[in-house]
């Protein structure tokens, strides 16, 4: 694939950097529910979607215990469950069972009809909470303590859960987390899309659900002499020291070890330190499960890294097994981790990794799944979900490095896939040549700007896939899916809400989906990945 056949278009709102993790990022959806005959409420949209959230409060119970942390006796006001839900003030006490699991892993039941959000509490618990927040449409209760407790219940193993915001859901059994996993994918249907009667095929789940993730992409502070490389903590800009995250795999954690003890002995500056507005923000870690290979990054507010040399000497000497050093320049404080700039600092400019027999080059910034042995039951669901014959035109839309078009190449006529960040479209194409699939091309571009300007140019694409950040599918996207008709549309999304509704809209415009398919990408986090196979049969 030539470097001329990609498209020049290059939007400059691109989400960049947008995709970590739970291809993490992004606010989710802020359109609010309709109403309906169920007790309303929206908090699920109103939360960051950083997919890395617990419990809030900072004297925040430790779910494991199902105790207070404080003497529930002190503080009562009100334990009776006949106040009215708009009577009810912060401090009182209220005792909740839990109907089900939110989307950000917090405990919903109903007080007097209206929704309760409680961090921590389990499906079918009876559980008793301090009220901490009122408002029209729901309440937010601290758990105090578990009167009837889950056999999901567990405890969770790591130190710091419930204060990093991480993971969510570690306090519940792998079992009884991929049921709340099925049943909030269940319940975001139900409400956002009207569907109850859902074919839904049984959750993949991981055999060992630890260790999982290629990629960390940590804050970092100083603490005396030592720097602490961390996650954010819940609804704060307080940084939790994540050293040994168990989720994490662990060449991803030593590494990391290694690239703080480089910055610590060379006493490079961090962001803000000492009034500065340079120095660095993030520190970025990816490992191939496959190739060994480990490239780090450090993003760095301004455009010049203090000890720049000694860096690289050092980290290659800490870490021979390190095979390409970047830079990436993020002088803007947004919510996006990346800048547009990157520059090898030593080594390969993009790391080596396979999936299967597929060999991908990734660069620094480009998005590629987070969790290696789960891609390829999720790229084994799209196929299923795609059926294709051999002589079909599909989009690959959102494609990143391509991994999703590369996979399915062998099974169609031509792939074209569309993706805004430029590295990740050059990766691709280095992708597709490597890997031998001639019928697949990679095209820099906004999905929802190049896909209607193909189709008004005569592209009649058979089928459409689409793997969109959390904020779901652009309506312009959605609209022209439903003038083109493709007879089959694959949705892979990690928001279940966005998910359903911008499957409604489908619906509504004559489609009709077939199964759903969750897949446990994240294990122990409350995120979900689906696969849904949406087809029409008027064309
Ligand atoms: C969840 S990732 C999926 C990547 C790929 N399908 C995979 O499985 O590795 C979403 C991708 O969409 C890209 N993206 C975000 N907004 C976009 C847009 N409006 N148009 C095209 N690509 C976009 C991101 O850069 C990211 O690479």
């Amino acid at each position: 694939m030539s470097k001329q056949q990609r498209s020049a278009h290059n939007n400059k709102n691109s989400k960049h950097g947008k995709a970590e993790g739970a291809k993490p990022s992004g606010p989710a959806a802020s359109s609010r529910p309709k109403p309906s005959g169920k007790p309303a409420y929206s908090r699920e949209d109103s939360k960051p979607a950083t997919g890395r959230k617990a419990a809030s409060s900072k004297e925040r119970p430790n779910p494991k215990a199902g105790k207070a942390p404080h003497s529930y006796n002190q503080k009562r006001r009100s334990t009776s469950n006949t106040t009215n839900a708009e009577e009810l003030k912060s401090g009182d006490i209220i005792i909740v069972t839990i109907k089900r699991l939110g989307i950000n892993g917090e405990g919903i039941g109903y007080y007097r009809r209206k929704a309760v959000f409680i961090d921590g509490a389990i499906t079918d618990e009876v559980v008793k909470a301090e009220v901490q927040e009122v408002q029209p449409k729901f309440i937010k209760a601290q758990l105090l303590e578990v009167e009837k407790r889950s056999p999901h219940r567990i405890e969770p193993p790591c130190p710091v859960f419930g204060i990093c915001g991480g993971c969510q859901i570690q306090h519940i059994s792998y079992e009884g987390q991929l049921a709340a996993k099925t049943d909030i994918v269940r319940e975001a249907f139900n409400r956002y899309a009207g569907l109850d009667n859902l074919r839904f095929k049984p959750i993949l789940g991981m055999e060992h659900p630890w260790n999982y993730r290629n990629k960390a992409q940590l804050q970092l502070k100083r603490q005396g002499r030592e720097v602490i490389a961390g996650l954010y903590e819940a609804d704060s800009h307080s940084i939790v020291d994540i050293s040994g995250c168990p989720i994490q795999h662990p060449k991803v954690n030593e590494a990391v070890e290694k690239v703080k003890s480089v910055l610590e002995e060379l006493r490079i500056p961090l962001y803000k330190e000492n009034g500065s507005k340079d120095g660095v923000r993030t520190i970025v870690v990816r490992h191939g499960f496959q190739s060994g290979e480990l490239q780090v990054t450090l993003v760095t507010a301004g455009s010049r890294l203090p000890r720049q040399d000694d860096f690289v000497r050092m980290l290659r000497l800490t870490m021979p097994e390190v095979s390409g050093i970047a830079m990436n320049i993020n002088p803007k404080k947004t919510s996006l981790i990346f800048g547009e700039r990157t520059i090898t600092l030593w080594g390969a400019e993009n790391m080596q990794e396979s999936l299967s027999d597929l060999q991908f080059a990734l660069s620094p910034r480009a998005f590629f799944q987070l969790n290696p042995q789960q891609t390829v039951k999720l790229y084994e669901s799209v196929r299923a979900a795609a059926g294709l014959t051999g002589q079909e035109t599909v989009i690959d839309a959102y494609c990143g490095t391509g991994t999703i078009g590369l996979w399915l190449a062998p099974y169609a006529k031509e792939i074209r896939g569309i993706e805004a960040i430029p590295e990740a479209v050059e990766d691709a194409c280095i992708n597709a040549q490597r890997n031998g699939r001639t019928n697949a091309s990679f095209h820099v571009g906004q999905a929802e700007e190049l896909l209607p300007r193909w189709v008004k140019d005569g592209l009649r694409p058979d089928v459409i896939i689409a793997d969109p950040p959390r904020t779901g599918l652009d309506p312009r996207f959605l609209e022209t899916i439903l003038r083109t008709k493709p007879k089959r549309f694959v949705y892979v999304s990690c928001n279940p809400s966005t998910l359903a509704k911008d499957c409604k809209v489908l619906l509504d415009g004559g489609y009709e989906i077939d199964w759903v398919q969750p897949v446990d990408m994240f294990p122990q986090t409350s995120h979900v990945e689906c696969v849904i196979g949406i087809c029409r049969d008027d064309t």
